[in-house]
Parts: C-alpha cells; sequence; structure tokens
C-alpha cells in the first residue's frame, strides 16, 4: 500500500506505544496540515495574481513606450528641415511624408498617401521618379543626387537639391520600403559661391583682387608654356587718386575708384582686370595679341580714365598711368613678369603720368641703381655726406632778407646725387625724418651763428608731419641753436595738407604759435592749393618757379603770376617768386609788387663761405670762430 509521506508522518505521530492510533490527535493533525495548505495556496493565488498584474503593467508600459518612440520619432521626422518619404517598393505608393515634404511637394500629404507618381506628378517627372525608383529597388544600391536642379515642386526650378534613396526590407529580405531625403541646398550653396567670390573678389570694387589674379597669371603662364603663345601683363595706377581721396574724403574716394574700375572693367574688352591694392590695378591680355593692340588697348584706358568722373555731386579728375610687360620676352615666371611691368608703370609715372611704357631692359637696371640707391642713402647719414647749401632770399630790389636751406648729398662714389632724385628715396623709406631733422638742426645752427638777423628757411616733408614728434623736434633745436623761432621759416608743400589735414593743420598752428613763419611752396602746381589758402593763415606763398621760367615764354604764366599776386595782396600774404634767373623776370616781378625773390639771379645754392659777407661774417671771423 502506497501512503502520501505527510500522512504517514501524521498517522506515526498519532499512534502510542502499544500500536493504538489516536483518532482525535490524527483528525486534528490531519485538519491542521490541510489548513497549512489552504492557506499556502492562498499565498500562492496572490503571488500569481500580482504577478500577472506586473505583468500586464509591464506590457503596458512597454506598449506605452513604444508608442512614445514612435511619436518621437514620428516628431522628429515631421520637423525636420529635409523632406522625407517613403513609398512601398512594390508600386512607388507613398505611405509616408513629413512636413518638408508636404512643402517641398506643395501639396498637403492627403492628396499623395497612398498614390502613385503618375497619380501625382505630370507624365515626364512621373516617369523619372518611377525609372529612379526601379533603379534603387532593381540594384539594391542607395541612389544619392547632389546638387541637382529641383525637378519636382513648387518652389520654383531655382532650388539645388540634394536627393536619397535607399531601399528597406522586410523579414525576409524582399523590398518593402523606398525611404527619400531631399535637402533644399540652394542657401548653402548660394553662400559658398559668395564666400568664394568674396575671397577672390575685391569688395569694393567686385573686381578679381589680387590672390585670383595671381592664379589666372599661374595659369596662364602654364598654359603659354605648354603652347608657346605669348601675351601681355600691364600693370595700372591712378594718378592724383590719392589727392582726391584725402581732399573729398574716403566716402568720394569710394565712388570714384567704383566708378574708375567701372571704366577700365569696361573698356578692357574681355581681359582680365585685376585691383590689386590701393589705386593699383592688373590686366592681362588675350594671347598673342600684338604689341599695336596693346598699345592701341591701354591709351584708350589712359584717356576712359582721364576723363571727368562725376561722383556724388562732385566733378573729379584722375589720370591712369600704365606699364606693360610681355610674356616670354620680358619675363618667363609671374616674379619677372610682375616686377617689369612694374618698372614699366615707375617710368611711365616719372615721365610725367598719364602715360604708357613698355618694359625695356635698362628699366631693370634702373630698379637696381634705386635699390642700390635706397642702400646707400641709409649710410649717407651716418658717415657724414650730407651738406647743406644756403640760397639767398631778397626783396626784389635785391636786398638779401634770408637764406634758403637745402640740402646735399656728396656720393663717395657718384658725386653730388640732385635732391630730386634721393627725397623721394628718404621718404619712401622714412629716412626723411632723420635726415630732415638733421637739416633742420644744421640750418638753425648756422643761421645762429650769423651777426645780422637774417631768416633762414628749411623744407619740411609731409612724411615728417606724419611719422616722429616734429614739433618737440623743432622746439629742442630751437633751444639746443639758440635761434629766435621768429627767424625760422618752415616751407611746407600741400602734400602735408593731404592725408590726416586736421592733425597737419593742428601742427601747423602749434609751429606759428612758437613764432615759427609757415611759408606754402611750389604755389599753383598741386591739386587744392587755393582751398589749403583759406585753411591756414600762411606767412608767405612761393610762386613756383615753373611760372616764373615761362613768363617771357607763355604769356598764360603771366596771367598766372599775376592772378596769384593779386590773390595773395588781397589775402595780405607776401609772395616769394623762385626760380628767378633774368633781370626781365626780376623787372617784371618789381611791377606786379611780388615782394621777394630767389633764384640764380641773386645768387645759386652754395655752402655758406660763399654768402659770409650777406650774413655779416668775416672770413677772418669765420677762420677763428
Ligand atoms: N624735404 C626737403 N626737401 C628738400 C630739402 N632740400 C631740398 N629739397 C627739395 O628738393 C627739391 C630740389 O631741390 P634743389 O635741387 O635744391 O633745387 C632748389 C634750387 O636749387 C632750385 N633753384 C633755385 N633757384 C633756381 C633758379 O634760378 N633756377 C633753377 N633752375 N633752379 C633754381 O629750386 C629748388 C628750390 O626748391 P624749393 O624748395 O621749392 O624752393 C626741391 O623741391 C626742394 O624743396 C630738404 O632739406 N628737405
Amino acid at each position: 500500500m502506497t501512503m502520501h509521506r505527510l500522512l504517514a508522518r501524521q498517522i506515526r505521530q498519532s499512534t502510542d506505544e502499544s500500536g493504538q492510533v489516536d483518532l482525535t490527535k490524527l483528525c486534528e493533525l490531519v485538519g491542521a496540515a490541510y489548513e497549512e495548505g489552504d492557506r499556502d495556496r492562498r499565498r500562492t493565488d496572490r503571488a500569481m495574481k500580482l504577478m500577472i498584474e506586473e505583468l500586464e503593467q509591464t506590457h503596458k508600459r512597454a506598449e506605452q513606450d513604444l508608442l512614445r518612440a514612435r511619436e518621437f520619432l514620428d516628431s522628429i521626422i515631421e520637423s525636420i528641415p529635409i523632406a522625407v518619404f517613403a513609398k512601398d517598393a512594390k508600386d512607388s505608393r507613398y505611405v509616408l511624408l513629413n512636413r518638408a515634404g508636404e512643402e517641398y511637394y506643395g501639396m498637403p500629404r492627403e492628396a499623395m498617401l497612398g498614390k502613385t507618381p503618375q497619380q501625382i506628378f505630370p507624365d515626364h517627372i512621373a516617369r523619372v521618379v518611377n525609372e529612379q525608383d526601379r533603379r534603387v529597388v532593381d540594384s539594391g544600391a542607395p541612389m544619392f543626387l547632389e546638387g541637382h536642379l529641383l525637378e519636382v515642386g513648387v518652389k520654383g526650378r531655382d532650388r539645388l537639391v540634394n536627393s536619397r534613396k535607399l531601399l528597406v526590407r522586410d523579414g525576409s529580405g524582399a523590398p518593402q520600403y523606398l525611404v527619400g531625403v531631399i535637402e533644399d541646398v540652394t542657401e548653402r550653396i548660394t553662400n559658398e559661391a559668395r564666400i568664394s567670390h568674396l575671397a577672390h573678389h575685391d569688395a569694393l570694387t567686385d573686381l578679381p583682387n589680387r590672390s585670383a589674379f595671381n592664379a589666372v597669371l599661374g595659369e596662364r603662364l602654364e598654359r603659354a608654356q605648354e603652347a608657346a603663345t605669348s601675351f601681355a601683363v600691364l600693370s595700372l595706377d591712378l594718378d592724383r587718386f590719392k589727392e582726391v581721396n584725402d581732399v573729398f574724403g574716403h566716402p568720394v574716394g569710394d565712388l570714384l575708384m567704383r566708378a574708375a574700375a567701372d571704366r577700365l572693367a569696361e573698356e578692357a574688352d574681355g581681359a582680365f582686370v585685376a585691383r590689386i591694392g590701393g589705386d593699383e590695378f592688373m590686366i592681362l591680355m588675350p594671347d598673342d595679341i600684338s604689341r599695336d593692340d596693346v598699345l592701341a588697348l591701354a591709351e584708350r584706358l589712359v584717356e576712359t580714365i582721364g576723363q571727368e568722373l562725376e561722383v556724388d555731386d562732385y566733378l573729379s579728375h584722375v589720370g591712369l598711368s600704365v606699364g606693360i610687360a610681355f610674356y616670354p620676352d620680358d619675363g618667363v615666371n609671374a616674379a619677372t613678369l610682375l616686377a617689369n611691368a612694374d618698372s614699366a608703370l615707375y617710368r611711365a609715372k616719372r615721365e610725367g603720368r598719364g602715360r604708357v611704357r613698355f618694359f625695356e631692359s635698362e628699366m631693370d637696371q634702373e630698379l637696381r641703381d634705386r635699390r642700390l640707391l635706397q642702400h646707400d642713402l641709409r649710410l649717407a647719414l651716418e658717415q657724414n655726406q650730407f651738406l647743406v647749401y644756403f640760397q639767398p632770399q631778397a626783396r626784389v630790389d635785391g636786398e638779401v632778407i634770408g637764406f634758403e636751406a637745402l640740402l646735399r648729398w656728396n656720393h663717395p662714389t657718384r658725386g653730388f646725387v640732385p635732391p630730386d632724385q634721393f627725397i623721394p628715396l628718404a621718404e619712401e623709406n622714412g629716412l626723411i625724418v632723420q635726415i630732415g631733422e638733421w637739416v633742420l638742426r644744421e640750418a638753425c645752427r648756422e643761421a645762429a651763428s650769423w651777426p645780422r638777423p637774417l631768416q633762414v628757411a628749411v623744407n619740411l616733408s609731409p612724411i615728417q608731419f606724419q611719422a616722429g614728434d616734429l614739433e618737440r623736434s623743432i622746439h629742442q633745436i630751437l633751444l639746443e641753436t639758440g635761434l629766435t623761432p621768429t627767424r625760422l621759416e618752415v616751407e611746407i608743400t600741400e602734400g602735408v595738407l593731404i592725408g590726416d589735414f586736421t592733425r597737419a593743420l593742428n601742427l601747423l598752428r602749434r609751429l606759428k604759435a612758437l613764432g615759427i613763419r609757415i611759408a606754402m611752396d611750389d604755389f599753383g602746381t598741386g591739386y587744392s592749393s587755393l582751398s589749403y589758402l583759406q585753411s591756414f593763415p600762411f606767412d608767405k606763398i612761393k610762386i613756383d618757379r615753373s611760372f616764373i621760367s615761362n613768363l617771357e615764354a607763355t604769356p598764360q604764366s603771366a596771367e598766372i603770376v599775376r592772378a596769384v599776386l593779386s590773390l595773395a595782396h588781397a589775402l595780405r600774404i607776401p609772395v616769394i617768386a623762385e626760380g628767378v634767373e633774368t633781370e626781365a623776370q626780376r623787372a617784371f616781378l618789381a611791377r606786379e609788387a611780388c615782394e621777394e625773390m630767389q633764384g640764380y639771379l641773386v645768387g645759386r645754392p652754395a655752402m655758406i663761405e660763399r654768402y659770409l659777407d650777406l650774413v655779416g661774417v668775416t672770413v677772418e671771423r669765420r677762420l677763428y670762430a
């Protein structure tokens, strides 16, 4: 007989030693066991119920998470600014389209979902779309089209898009969906194009800039070397642009620059025109163009730029100088070609501006000479190669009233180098500041030693006004030398006032306040001498010697001198005429009531020893001074 182990134990526990079963005890034990079993079952039921509830919760949460994830993905797809669509891979019916897609196609999704391309687009577009879809489905490879013109949609055909289509397979690997994205890249491509344009063009004139010019020149050189062709490089520089800019201000200067650039580009007849900085331009002429044609074009450019330009109610006159170099005759690489075109330009400017010059080999030499002279100039001051010459200034009746100090450079091997040659170089490299200070000191020291209190006039370069502390150095020189300020006259050209006009004017006022006299040099040769007369109370006007030397030859010069004199008299400014060489010139000036004169007639520039009697020094006194 088999019996449940629990019942056997309960019978054992209810049986006494004689083998009698105590039924009451057994019933109690069995009853307790049943109750325990009931409790267990209830516990199990509760646990099961809890488990089921937990499972149901978990499932519900998973469903909600799934829903939320779906909604999240949907909202992303819906809000991304790129058109997204999905189609059934079998027949290309649209099954999904986001908001950007609606915008791109120009129709609500209801009008597209469930429909094939044929039911939505015109035939010729549907054909293309279907063909692309088939290709992706058949090959299984994604399709990517970059920067192509929009073929469908309402934004117009000027939009550029990147589009991508790829195949999605089901669990068994069969094609299920075609998913596509279309990104409108018009703005990006336009911006990239704009940035690239800015990098290669000059912002003011919109002409290609230096870097674009260098790139194009490089290509032209390569091509010309391969094809054995020739071409011309033109280096151009606007004449007097800086003056116009300074006198009328930068906004007018900008307008003028733009107008000049437009004229150049128009007249250049398709040649490559670049603005390489400031008022400098370069032009690359077409291959195998003849010298005559290049010359004709360059002359046309000079003429067209020389014509009056009306900008912002101002009438301006600028000019153009042009230097020309040919590949391969004048250089086979960019550096040589450009340097030679620049040398030719430099010659054109030096010969009076408004000119066209072809490069010639001796210009190269000239450029090298210039560099050598620059080099020597640096040594000149420390090696005491400079001298100050003095030229007398007199009343028209001949009475000497002072001297002009004129710088001379006695070079150890070249001999006397004309100031016209080395002063511009010293201005270019800034040495004029030190040299000018040296001249001032020498002139003041010399004048302070004269027994007669004559005046001494010293030329100041515009560069001395821009760099260094001119006021302090003049002040110190006057203290050092003991020269009375009223005996010092500084001669300035209008170049001093061009540039930072206010600063120069204030400096002149402070110098005048010290008692120094200010003379306007080269009157009549500049651009706006007259306008400067009203800005500052000059102590003297110096009529340029070009008018005096032409007095007898051209009646216009006499008229100009008369006009300057009458203007100066009206303004009560004394006038000195320079370059007076003949008695006839002196007599004319005397008749016209010109106050003073300077020139070979009175005396040539020379070492002061030549004029000791005029300054009141006896030779003996000088020797033992
Ligand atoms: N910034 C400085 N400029 C200076 C200084 N020294 C001279 N210069 C300038 O150099 C230019 C040429 O000067 P230079 O060769 O000395 O010529 C002067 C005279 O020699 C010349 N002159 C005088 N009289 C006559 C004459 O009767 N005939 C004739 N053909 N030439 C004559 O004129 C020049 C004087 O020029 P200016 O100063 O305009 O009165 C010249 O521009 C000088 O200014 C210097 O230290 N600093």
